[in-house]
């Protein structure tokens, strides 16, 4: 069964960021993600997943200074301490809100650049052993060009050649089918050549990023693929809703888990005039 985590940082911007999570559950999702928690302590993000019943599917290591451009550090030689302290951030808010997985950023580098590739491969090689640890895994994502220019990341096949040479169980690659539509496009044939080493993906329709029901890509298609493939993973809503969130969530709600959800419960008896305590919420 196809489960999906809403992006919190795209998604229910009509809330403020910690209402995001209550917002997302009462929808139906069962998950979130977003791009950066570190603005919050992680005790106020935690209490905001328990009380929603919501898992932390994903969300980055810190990124360096992104208001100057910085994009991650990976690819950056001579900044592995700031990637190794980075690494010990994520894992503070990795025991806070459970996530097992984080992504790894790789920064604004030049892939032909050989002191970037090594950078990059001991970033990668020494934040998958310090994550492994705690039982989380590293994630790498090929982002577009037009999205992010100048991105070391940029190509599937590099970060594919780099995980399996690597061949480290908890490197996996963060399948944003957003991205590989526009590097690379053949979505279906990368999807199955590529399941046994994807440990997430993302969705979003294809020039615009909004939601999937619109422009190029069949999601349909694809979603019975990726059940297909026996994908068991949480596929992030990373898209920009076209008019508002609620508004455009039509093609979520055969997904959508509100029925089950205690907090939607809560509400829906309160809103049918019964007394929610009665109803052991
Ligand atoms: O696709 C994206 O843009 C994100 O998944 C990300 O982590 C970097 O912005
Ligand atoms: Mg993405």
């Amino acid at each position: 069964m196809l489960r999906f985590a809403a992006n919190l940082t795209m998604m229910f911007n009509e809330w403020p960021f910690l209402d995001r999570f209550d917002a997302a559950a009462d929808a139906g999702f069962e998950a979130v993600e977003y791009l950066f928690p570190y603005d919050f302590p992680p005790d106020a993000i935690a209490a905001r997943l328990e009380r929603n019943h919501l898992a932390q599917a994903l969300f980055n290591l810190p990124p360096g200074d992104w208001a100057a451009g910085e994009r991650g550090l990976a690819a950056l030689s001579g900044r592995l301490k700031e990637v190794q302290k980075s690494v010990e951030t994520g894992l503070a808010y990795a025991a806070a809100t459970g996530v097992k997985r984080l992504h790894l950023m790789s920064g604004i580098a030049d892939r032909r650049d050989a002191e970037s590739v090594e950078a990059y491969r001991k970033a990668v090689v020494w934040s998958a052993e310090k994550l492994g640890r705690s039982g989380v895994d590293l994630l790498l994502e090929p982002i577009n060009a037009r999205n992010m220019p100048g991105y070391f990341l940029n190509d599937f096949a590099f970060a594919e050649s780099l995980i399996r040479d690597l061949g480290l169980p908890n490197v996996k690659l963060q399948f944003d089918v957003y991205h590989r539509q526009i590097m690379q496009g053949d979505v279906t044939m990368a999807l199955r050549t590529l399941m046994p080493i994807i440990g997430y993906i993302q969705i979003a329709s294809v020039p615009s990023r909004h939601e999937p029901h619109e422009e190029e890509l069949n999601y349909p298609f694809l979603f019975e693929e990726i059940e297909r493939l026996r994908y068991d993973g949480f596929i992030g809503c990373e898209y920009v809703p076209r008019q508002g969130t609620l508004e455009g969530l039509g093609w979520f709600a055969p997904y959508a888990a509100k029925s089950a959800h205690p907090r939607g419960h809560w509400r829906a008896a309160v809103a049918d005039g019964l007394d929610p305590s009665r109803e052991g919420t």
